[in-house]
């Protein structure tokens, strides 16, 4: 991982045209060590790299894929995790259509924190009606066979505390990391803008007519 605030790339997969193509953000968040750089990392290049640095900052890779028919731009945010770096983090939350909460499945204290990452959002993404916002929860590291957390406590607390759908991830050796970001651009609600765009709705960070226009400047 590179030690500045922002990096990203775009990996284009052959075949897709940009200009029907919505642009769609979704950030992971949790605790440092939780593995959201491999996740990302794995749904992107399909790469696991045992020996990643923490992230400093932000960093995003670009993916397209089609779901249930419509073609999209995942534009995945990946953020430091460690409590030092909360202020370089925090200005990137806003604009988000869908939020990865993540923590380890070998690790009790990073699903303990899933609600602080969930309030933490909230409120720098500023998000007007989070009980309508989409949120997805993550385990990773299902492939470590210690576990402190089970699958009944998380379900449980993803039903609790919205209805959350969750996902056990491995980014190690890639066990649902193609499904849990393929539900969570099922999640988003999408529609065709007035120029035959598809475009997300979330209307909780920007107006609609903004957000058609920082989608398809690409095109
Ligand atoms: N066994 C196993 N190790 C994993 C998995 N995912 C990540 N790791 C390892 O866990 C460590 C931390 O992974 P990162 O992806 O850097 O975690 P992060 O959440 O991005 O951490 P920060 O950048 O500090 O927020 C690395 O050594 C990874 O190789 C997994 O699914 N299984």
């Amino acid at each position: 991982k590179m030690g500045i605030n922002v990096t990203g790339s775009i990996s284009k997969a052959p075949g897709f045209m940009m200009s029907k193509s919505a642009l769609l953000k979704v950030i992971l968040l949790g605790d440092g060590g939780v593995g959201k750089s491999s996740l990302m990392n794995r749904y992107v290049t399909n790469k696991f790299d045992s020996h990643l640095f923490h992230t400093i900052g932000v960093e995003f890779l670009n993916k397209e894929l089609e779901v249930d028919g419509r073609r999209v731009t995942l534009q995945i945010w990946d953020t430091a995790g460690q409590e030092r770096f909360r202020s370089l983090r925090t200005p990137f939350y806003r604009g988000s259509d869908c939020c990865l909460l993540t923590f380890s499945l070998d690790d009790g204290q990073s699903f303990q924190n899933l609600a602080n990452w969930k309030k933490e959002f909230t409120y720098y993404a500023d998000i007007k009606d989070p009980d309508s916002f989409p949120f997805v929860v993550l385990g990773n590291k299902l492939d470590i066979p210690e576990r402190q957390v089970s699958g009944e406590d998380a379900r449980k607390w993803c039903r609790e505390n919205g209805g959350h759908p969750y996902f056990e991830t491995s980014a190690r050796d890639a066990t649902n990391v193609a499904s849990a970001f393929e539900e969570a651009v099922r999640r988003i609600q999408m529609t065709d803008d007035r120029d035959g765009h598809l475009i997300s709705t979330d209307t909780n960070t920007v107006d609609l007519q903004r957000k058609s226009q920082a989608q398809n400047s690409c095109c």
